[in-house]
């Protein structure tokens, strides 16, 4: 059963020319564990996009933070799969909660971008997770079923889809989702890919944790068994990424 290790920057909408440029050269110079234990991709805005690709280290790969639902054409301020493809950028990341909160992306949307994006060709990270009021109301595991369902109900070859489970409520909050918190979603959701997929993409498919991960709690949240790596945002500009991407060693003899 072999899940490489995945470690995701989402750079969100920060940073300056100067900065990312200050951000790839860290990256590039990091001694990080090599491309059979952990597959690292970074996220910068559309606009540095071309920019991180040329000058990022090359076992490093980029993703785009979204991308429009179908064919590119009259929709202004939309960039298009195909337009992601064109220029060779591998990843993209796919409901991003505050895509889904503050633009009104529904399941069903979001599911038509992931099949969209994946038939041409990207790799998709498909994010999910649930508000604090749905954990509190104890509806954690319908909520993420009804999100990944949507994309199951419209992909039918998983190899390059990682999702992304990302409660909404440890986003940019410093509230991290404990060690057992987040087990708990990763092991439900992979019995339910394996109930209403098949038990081959539920033992394949990545499932990274995504919400305030940084240097400090990234080893135990990857110890955890269902833990396949990790979506980081704020930590992901600064130099303790690295930290976080060398915790892919904890699954080494796992
Ligand atoms: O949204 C996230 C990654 O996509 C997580 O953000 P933070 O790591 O800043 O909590």
């Amino acid at each position: 059963m072999a899940r490489n290790f995945f470690v995701g920057g989402n750079w969100k909408c920060n940073g300056t020319a100067e900065e990312v440029k200050k951000i790839v050269n860290t990256l590039n110079e990091a001694q990080v564990p090599s491309q059979d234990v952990v597959e690292v991709v970074v996220s910068p805005p559309y606009v540095f996009l071309p920019m991180v690709k040329s000058i990022l280290r090359p076992d490093f790969y980029v993703a785009a933070q979204n991308c429009w639902v179908k064919k590119g054409g009259a929709f202004t301020g939309e960039v298009s799969a195909e337009m992601l493809v064109n220029l060779d950028i591998p990843w993209v990341i796919l409901g991003h909660s505050e895509r889904r909160a503050l633009l009104n992306e529904t399941n069903e949307f979001v599911g038509d971008k992931v099949a969209y994006a994946l038939a041409q060709g990207l790799k998709v990270i498909a994010c999910v997770g649930e508000t604090l009021e749905q954990r509190e109301s104890g509806s954690t595991m319908d909520v993420v079923a009804a999100q990944t369902k949507a994309i199951a109900d419209r992909v039918s070859n998983w190899s390059d889809v990682v999702i992304a489970y990302e409660p909404v409520w440890a986003i940019g909050t410093g509230k991290v989702a404990s060690p057992a918190q987040a087990q708990e979603v990763h092991d439900e959701l992979r019995k339910w890919l394996a109930k209403n997929v098949s038990a081959d993409v539920a033992a394949t498919t990545r499932i990274i944790y995504g919400g305030s991960v940084n240097g400090g709690n990234c080893k135990e949240l990857g110890g955890q068994a269902d833990v396949d790596g990790f979506l980081v945002g704020g930590a992901s500009l600064k130099p303790e990424f690295i930290d976080i991407i060398k915790a892919a060693e904890v699954k080494k003899g796992a």
